[in-house]
């Protein structure tokens, strides 16, 4: 049975459409990503999974109970990250902790998640006195604390210096390595190629590709590469612009930049050598998950027709 089973999702709030057909399955012990613009519908999504909202149509399962029938019970399993407004400024630490462990029934110990989220010397703190990080540790702690067997967390690291994300990271491998199944909701690219074994790419309420971060990053490189080099001698724009390979040219003073698809290494390279021009200072831009984030979510305006539909990414590499 799949930790996450999303059918066909559909939302609607008003005239907007925030998610007009998702589905995905989520295996259990697991750290599936969401990833996606601004505005994509993945808020609306991971609501819908917690039981926050009711789909207009299409089904949800955790672990096989329907958040919106089976809402105690789902309650039990999942556990959600809070949004940081959803805490009074005035609370302690470990009242927030023991009020919330006082709503499940068989609760984690609140001594054994202080010091376990490392916030057993903020125990008495204020959580309106919390630093960033820790209030993220305590947002953790707090989805922890019914002892779930999944737990959706929603951009946890936003606003977090590059330290305190990376002491997320690891929290979130925490998290997985106590065999909770994890629901991710990223802007960051590096946070779901670090974190996910699968990442779910959505854009206007679709899900344009589920696949490995690897696979993806696979189809990222298909979809382009980009080289940047000094040429030992002039070069018109109009010669490279003309190989089929080559999508475009840009000028940064003395370096040219030139972008096309998988094969424009290699035709741009070929293509001096028979002029004797030498590439000096090349350097080619690694792909990876954010080539293959651009090419599927950066799309003509809606006269240019329908999105594409979902797909695996490694399958259109192959
Ligand atoms: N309560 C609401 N009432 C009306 N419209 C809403 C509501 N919540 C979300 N929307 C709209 O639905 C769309 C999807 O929003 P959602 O928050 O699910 O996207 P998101 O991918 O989580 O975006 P972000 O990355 O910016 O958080 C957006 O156009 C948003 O403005």
């Amino acid at each position: 049975m799949p930790a996450i089973e999303v059918r066909n999702l559909k939302k609607t709030y008003g005239d907007t459409t925030a998610v007009a057909d998702i589905s995905f399955e989520v295996g259990e012990g697991e750290i599936f990503g969401i990833l996606g613009p601004n505005g994509a519908g993945k808020t609306t999504t991971v609501e819908c999974i917690s039981g926050l909202r009711s789909p207009d149509a299409g089904a949800v399962r955790v672990l096989g109970l329907d958040p919106g029938l089976d809402r105690e019970d789902v309650r039990q399993v999942l556990g959600v990250q809070l949004q940081e407004s959803q805490l009074p400024a005035k609370i302690q630490v470990r009242e927030a902790l023991e009020l919330y462990a006082s709503f499940y029934r068989e609760p984690a110990d609140v001594g054994r998640l202080l010091a376990q989220w490392e916030l057993t010397d903020k125990a008495t703190a204020r959580f309106g006195k919390l630093s960033g990080g820790q209030k993220q540790r305590l947002a953790v702690a707090l989805a922890m604390v019914g002892n779930p067997r999944v737990v959706v967390l929603d951009e946890l690291t936003t606003g977090l210096d590059p330290h305190a994300r990376r002491t997320a990271w690891e929290m979130v491998e925490q998290v997985r390595a106590a065999g909770v199944t994890v629901l991710l909701v990223t802007h960051f690219m590096e946070e779901a190629e670090r974190l996910c074994d699968r990442v779910a790419i959505i854009d206007a309420g679709r899900v344009v590709a589920v696949d490995t971060p690897a696979g993806l990053a696979a189809y990222g490189a298909a979809a382009g590469q980009r080289m940047r080099f000094r040429p030992s001698a002039p070069v018109q724009d109009a010669l490279l612009l003309a190989l089929p390979e080559v999508s475009s040219v840009e000028r940064h003073g003395a370096y040219l930049e030139v972008a096309g698809n998988s094969e424009v290494i290699g035709a741009v390279t070929a293509f001096l050598a028979r002029r004797q021009i030498i590439a000096a200072e090349l350097r080619v831009e690694q792909n990876s998950l954010d080539d293959a984030f651009i090419a599927l979510t950066s799309h003509p305006g809606p006269s240019d027709g329908p999105h594409p539909t979902s797909r695996t990414a490694s399958e259109e590499t192959r």
